[in-house]
């Protein structure tokens, strides 16, 4: 079990540490008869922010569709603000902001289009986009961005007003610049301040306070307690 923020203790069962979003625990996953990850367990209180780690194909972003209700075939607890899934997952995601690795965008949209399709107006948009550096790119077609812009575009919804206080992002800063990781990074930091919480994943180091990490390889079955010995 992994606490993310000392100041909303631990829970394992029942109700919530006041604050916590996100309480997860005995959670296992098994995908084409492996066992990626079991008995994860973690809380993500308000105003912290936790990266999910582990080598490619370790289940990262498996662990993160089944967090946002996307896939059912789990077996453990995960609770949002106190409540058990599935009955929680209609409230979880009326406060979920999710930016998978397709990142969501339209590629025959332009990023202005793309924004109002996520609702927002003409000027919100356009302030979003010159925050991740897209002024001058609003009209262009997506399809004919790069793939940093593109992932520029996806972002923009994070410099929205009024944003959903979730934010599970699959690896976001995959395909941005060292500007573009610096601006994301203190866009988190602000969302960790207003009281948000966030869940990443990252291959890259992530400059975000406070951040705790879970590690999947450190979820994995005990092969020796079941008598399962491996050749070679
Ligand atoms: N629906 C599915 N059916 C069968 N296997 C699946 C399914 N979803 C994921 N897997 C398998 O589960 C494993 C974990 O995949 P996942 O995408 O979660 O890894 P990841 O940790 O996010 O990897 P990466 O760092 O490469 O993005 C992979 O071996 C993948 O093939």
């Amino acid at each position: 079990m992994v606490s993310l923020s000392s100041e909303y203790p631990q829970k394992t069962s029942g109700a919530p540490a006041a604050g916590s979003l996100l309480a997860v625990s005995g959670l296992s996953c098994e995908r084409d008869g492996r066992i990626l990850f079991c008995d994860l367990g973690f809380t993500l209180a308000a105003g912290a922010a936790l990266q999910v780690e582990g080598a490619n194909g370790a289940g990262k972003s498996t662990l993160i569709r089944t967090l946002i209700g996307s896939a059912s075939d789990f077996d453990g607890d995960i609770r949002w603000r106190g409540e058990s899934y599935p009955r929680a997952l209609t409230a979880m995601r009326a406060s979920l902001l999710y930016i998978g690795h397709n990142a969501g965008v339209r590629r025959g949209l332009t990023p202005l289009e793309n924004l109002a399709w996520y609702g927002a107006s003409g000027e919100h948009a356009m302030q979003a986009l010159e925050a991740v550096g897209l002024y001058g790119f609003e009209d262009v077609l997506c399809q004919q961005l790069s793939a940093g812009q593109n992932r520029r575009v996806a972002l923009a919804r994070l410099y929205l007003p009024s944003s959903p206080l979730l934010w599970v992002l699959d690896e976001p800063l995959a395909a941005l610049d060292v500007a573009g990781v610096t601006s994301l990074e203190a866009q988190m930091g602000r969302h960790l301040k207003r009281g948000g919480g966030i869940l990443l994943t990252s291959h890259q180091p992530v400059n975000l306070m406070p951040l705790a990490k879970v590690n999947l390889a450190d979820f994995q079955p005990d092969t020796e307690s079941l008598g399962i010995t491996y050749a070679g």
